[in-house]
């Protein structure tokens, strides 16, 4: 029952200096069904397991020694409240058997104001020893609440990264076991939308997170124009390997091969250039930047082969970020938004999996997982919500069709005259060149070009990623 979403655990506390009891109000006939045994006693506390909407009844017991009630004429007092949809509910029954609805609002707000009444005592005592300090009691005052609140999120902040913390640990030590778990099934979503008569499932929609499932995003006749466009072009994804040549990586197992989008043809119905249309409205319906296709990457078809159900290395995409999810401020001409569309199922394998948010994408076909990993108002980068895996490819074939979109590219600035940090970092040092890599770089003559670039400098800690390989 928990699971479910209207699930609320509400902790009742009794602060009434009276004994009471807590009945709930059966809705279908108002009868009244006890759910403390015992009694509360004043300064206790009970949990319920609830629903939004539940409604109960508190009462007040009659006194042991007195055998009556405190209210007016010796009356037993009651009072109701119902369950709202806000998370950690307090239920607090003050003085006179009235009761106080909190949650981590009213808890903030309270919070607030304490400290602010903190600072107003200061700042009134000051004002009675001088009153002539009026300006240093206005500077003092700022400074009292600064720190108070200084303080406050201080102490948030260290509460979010322990549980962050917490959240990784289990995500990673979860990543296989939900991978193979085929008996898993795709995560509910949060509410329904639709998008030009397309199904849109909402999975989460966090200011700088977000992640949608969009039903038939694209055609078969499309999914096909990718494929034949993309196979003469298929080549193992890969990374640098720091030596000035790539490498297959663990990380990422796949055939990927870039899609150019032909947009002269985008007037006389080119099936790619529609599909690439469609992705760029469906960023620009979620997100308010307006992107243009002007700089930006191209498509990318990316392919899973499927090799058997106890392929010891089987094409998979460990988990990953499109682009920066340190929670840090966007960087211009970096992503921030990716849509993987998925043209071939396989039969065994393959979801798509958030791991930090529970997220779990089973494909289907002609569907698309769009995700955005930045706050539109404070610029700032998802702070690992939508990192994201494409499972284990064991039987049959994944083809998929991703567009990482970019912020802040156009045809002046183009997606590769930015690249990562990493990139210019390596970059500056092509130019000075420890003797490694110039070794590298003279050894394989026809890679002089982009061999120096590719040198890792691990005992610096720099690392040359390109955009392809995040
Ligand atoms: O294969 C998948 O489901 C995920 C692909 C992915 O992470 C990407 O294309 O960036
Ligand atoms: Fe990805």
């Amino acid at each position: 029952a928990s699971s479910s979403p209207s699930a609320r655990s509400i902790n009742i506390m009794n602060e009434s200096g009276r004994r009471v009891e807590v009945h709930w109000i059966n809705p279908d006939d108002g009868s009244f069904v006890l759910q403390s045994t015992p009694d509360i006693l004043n300064g206790a506390s009970l949990n319920l397991n609830s629903y939004v909407g539940h409604n109960f009844e508190v009462r007040e017991l009659p006194g042991k020694k007195t055998g009556v009630c405190a209210g007016e004429d010796q009356t037993c007092r009651v009072d109701r409240f119902t369950v709202k949809s806000t998370h950690d509910q307090v239920i607090i029954i003050a003085d006179g058997i009235s009761i106080e609805h909190t949650d981590s609002k009213t808890i903030a707000n309270r919070s607030a104001k304490s400290l602010l009444d903190n600072c107003k005592v200061m700042a009134k005592s000051q004002l009675e020893a001088d009153p002539q300090s009026a300006l240093s009691i206005l500077e003092s005052m700022g400074t009292c609440v600064e720190k108070g609140v200084a303080l406050e999120i201080e102490r948030a902040n260290e509460e979010i990264a322990f549980q962050a913390e917490v959240r990784r640990g289990m995500a990673n030590l979860i990543e296989n076991y939900t991978c193979a778990d085929m008996t898993l099934n795709a995560t509910e979503p949060k509410r329904t939308e639709y998008w030009q008569k397309r199904k849109v499932e909402v999975m989460i929609d966090r200011p700088s997170a977000k992640i949608h499932v969009i039903e038939d995003f694209l055609t078969p006749e499309e999914c096909k124009a990718v494929e034949e466009q993309a196979a003469p072009l298929l080549h193992d994804a890969t990374v640098a390997d720091g030596m000035g040549g790539s490498k297959l990586t663990e990380s990422r197992k796949a055939k990927q091969a870039g899609i150019k989008v032909h947009w002269d043809k985008e007037a006389e119905g080119d099936l790619i250039a529609s599909l690439s249309r469609r992705v760029y409205d469906y960023v620009n319906h979620v997100l308010p930047f307006g992107i243009k296709e002007n700089g930006q990457e191209d498509l990318m078809s990316i392919q899973y082969f499927g090799r058997g159900l106890d392929d010891e290395k089987p094409d998979r995409y460990m988990p990953h970020c499109d682009g920066d999810c340190n929670g840090l401020n966007f960087r211009t001409g970096q992503r921030m938004a990716t849509i993987v569309m998925y043209c071939d199922i396989p039969e065994v394998g393959g979801q798509t999996r958030f791991r930090n948010s529970n997220v779990h994408v089973i494909p289907k076909k002609y569907a698309a997982t769009f995700f955005s990993y930045i706050d539109p108002v404070t610029m700032k980068m998802d702070s690992g919500f939508t990192e994201h895996s494409g499972c284990p490819v064991l039987v049959g074939e994944k083809k998929i069709v991703t567009q990482w979109v970019r912020l802040g590219v156009d045809d002046e600035n183009p997606w590769n005259s930015f690249n990562t940090r990493e990139w210019w970092a390596s970059f500056a040092f092509s130019f000075f060149g420890p003797p490694i890599c110039l070794a590298r770089s003279l050894r394989t003559a026809h890679f002089t070009f982009s061999a120096p670039k590719s040198c890792v400098f691990s005992s610096v800690g720099i690392k040359y990623t390109d955009a392809e390989n995040q």
